[in-house]
């Protein structure tokens, strides 16, 4: 029997009402489907509409028309089947990294020595295990992901959302996340949605890449299958021949959209 589809959105259609009455429609008939397993990462220009298009699969925003579904169900509320990674910590600062990886099973009930007991191997398999009793303000930037991740994983979602989760690492950083990322993903496959502003790093990572228009009303007017073997070391992919052709190629049909992006990020009256 083949597996439901992940995230299935059809015709979606958000809008928002701005303060002064007027209505922005932010993306306009999103067609997307991530298979179970699959990693497909969207790329747009700035303030296209990346997150938007994630926060519906969130079930954070529900679309003005079309629809959400999630394994084939409609999405009504929010998506308990996913986990979801921000490009902000979402740490508490006043608990350990284990006590901020074990919080995520215990809010569901599970017993505080079973949930610890589990966070510490979440934080071995992130590389961790040896920072379980410092403080968020005790780790670098890249720990502090290594936590966030593990925080997630822990609960073991079927659907992983990530919204530019390495954006605010330095550029070594992310690619050693990339690979902790790739590896984890490797050995439990869930179906992943991950926004990049960063061609290369969707193509180093992903199976499909998304490419969205400029908005308002932006549109999905892309959808590439990445072929490049596996298993990917995130730096090296990069110097592949087949990874430049398809660089090329996809950014052929994204910078026009950066530069209307970019314009349109810039004028008065956008939303
Ligand atoms: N709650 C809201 N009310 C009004 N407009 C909004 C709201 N949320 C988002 N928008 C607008 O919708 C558009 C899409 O925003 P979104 O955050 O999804 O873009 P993005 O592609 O993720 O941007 P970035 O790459 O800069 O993070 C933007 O023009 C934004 O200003």
């Amino acid at each position: 029997m083949t597996e439901p589809t992940a995230v299935a959105l059809d015709g979606a259609t958000v809008a928002f009402r701005l303060a002064d009455g007027r209505v922005y429609t932010a993306v306009e008939q999103a067609n997307l489907a991530v298979d179970h397993g699959e990693f497909v990462a969207i790329v747009g220009p700035t303030g296209c509409g990346k997150s938007t298009l994630l926060n519906v699969t969130a079930g954070l925003l529900k679309p003005a028309a079309g629809t959400a579904r999630i394994f084939d169900k409609p999405l009504n509320g929010l998506n308990r089947d996913a986990g979801y990674l921000f490009q902000a910590d979402a740490l508490f600062p006043w608990k350990t990294a284990i006590d901020n990886v074990a919080i995520g099973l215990e809010i569901r009930g599970t017993p505080r020595s079973d949930a610890l007991a589990r966070a510490e191997r979440w934080l071995t398999s992130v590389g961790l295990g040896a920072f379980a009793g410092r403080y968020p303000h005790m780790l670098s930037g890249g720990q502090r992901k290594r936590v966030a991740l593990a925080q997630v994983l822990i609960r073991d979602p079927k659907i992983l959302l990530m919204d530019e989760p390495f954006g605010p690492l330095d550029a070594q950083t992310r690619q050693i996340m990339g690979n902790l990322l790739l590896e984890l993903w490797t050995a439990d496959r869930k179906a992943v949605l991950f926004v990049t502003h960063d061609l290369e790093e969707a193509i180093a990572l992903a199976d499909r890449v998304v490419i969205m228009s400029a908005g308002p009303s932006a549109r999905i007017i892309g959808d590439w299958r990445i072929t490049l073997p596996r298993p990917r070391d995130i730096a090296e992919i990069r110097m592949e021949k087949d990874f430049h052709a398809l660089h090329r190629e996809i950014w052929g049909v994204l910078k026009d959209e950066v530069m209307k992006g970019y314009v349109q990020s810039t004028q008065a009256g956008a939303a």
